[in-house]
């Protein structure tokens, strides 16, 4: 039997506007639903996964098996310790990344075998997945170009690396349509959100009442992470959600069939 939460996850190239997203997602659907909402990310979404993430990104230079590793290694413990649990507990789960971003990155970036990549990961979360998965496109120069910290090692891997890993967030999203939102990352921040909201709430079977969240986003993106550059400014509450509701505009939370 599955858990009784949620589990979306939020995928693309570096910068192209996850974690705001993300965070803009998880405060809205707490709002929604009344649920615990887990705002996390990979790597490093726990202690260790914290030192995990420095030796990954910011450590010696490592062979793609090693680093590949590191990461099942992040995501194993991170789903064991804090995913899992939060979602037997009933929560909504919002994660920064997930799986799909090694098979993008260490297969498609790095030319591992896309099965094997997953099967490591696979077996590191005893096949948990998510419900939904927002993959945000995006150019890899245009998105580089919001980055305005240190670029890391996996930022610094060069253009074709990134259209490499483009391609196969891509690919990966086409083969499976239930469990993908794919959304030019171009937009705006508020357009942007507006759309996720439409897309998750359909797909999860969630009534939104449009008068209780216009008011649950906020002007600062700051996601809680320390070394995530997203400062942008914006008009908060404007074009935040759809011209027309999906659901009824009464009722006080959020169905599941
Ligand atoms: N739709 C957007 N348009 C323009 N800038 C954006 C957009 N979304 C995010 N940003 C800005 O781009 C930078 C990277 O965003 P962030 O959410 O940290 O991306 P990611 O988590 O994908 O690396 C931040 O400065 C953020 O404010
Ligand atoms: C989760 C994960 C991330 N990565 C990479 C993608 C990013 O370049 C880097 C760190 O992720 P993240 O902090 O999400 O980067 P950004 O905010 O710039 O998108 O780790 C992998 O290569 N494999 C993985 O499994």
């Amino acid at each position: 039997m599955s858990a009784p939460g949620y589990f979306i996850s939020f995928e693309g190239g570096d910068g192209v506007g996850k974690s705001t997203q993300a965070r803009l997602l998880g405060q809205w659907l707490g709002e929604l639903t009344g649920r615990e909402v887990v705002l996390t990310r990979e790597p490093g979404g726990t202690e260790l996964g914290k030192e995990l993430r420095a030796a990954v990104l910011h450590g010696q230079d490592m062979d793609p098996r090693t680093e590949a590793l590191i990461y099942a290694a992040d995501r194993a413990h991170h789903v064991a310790s804090l995913v899992r649990p939060a979602l037997e507990r009933g929560a909504i789960v919002v994660t920064d990344r997930y799986l799909d971003s090694s098979v993008a990155y260490q297969s498609g970036g790095r030319e591992l075998g896309a099965d094997e990549v997953e099967l490591i990961s696979r077996w590191a979360v005893q096949d948990l997945m998510p419900d939904v998965t927002i993959l945000l496109d995006l150019d890899p120069a245009a998105a580089a170009a919001r980055i305005r910290r240190q670029h890391d090692r996996l930022e610094r891997a060069g253009a074709e690396f990134h259209r490499r890993t483009r391609e196969a967030f891509l690919a990966r999203a086409a083969a499976d349509p239930e469990r993908w939102i794919v959304l030019d990352a171009s937009a705006t921040i508020g357009d942007l959100q507006a759309q996720i909201r439409v897309d998750v709430a359909a797909r999860l079977e969630l009534t939104p009442v449009v008068e209780e969240a216009e008011d649950t986003v906020a002007a600062d993106s700051d996601d809680g992470f320390d070394d995530t550059d997203s400062a942008i400014g914006y008009t908060p509450g404007v074009g935040l959600l759809p011209e027309t509701p999906t659901g009824p505009a009464t009722g006080s939370g959020a169905t599941r069939a």
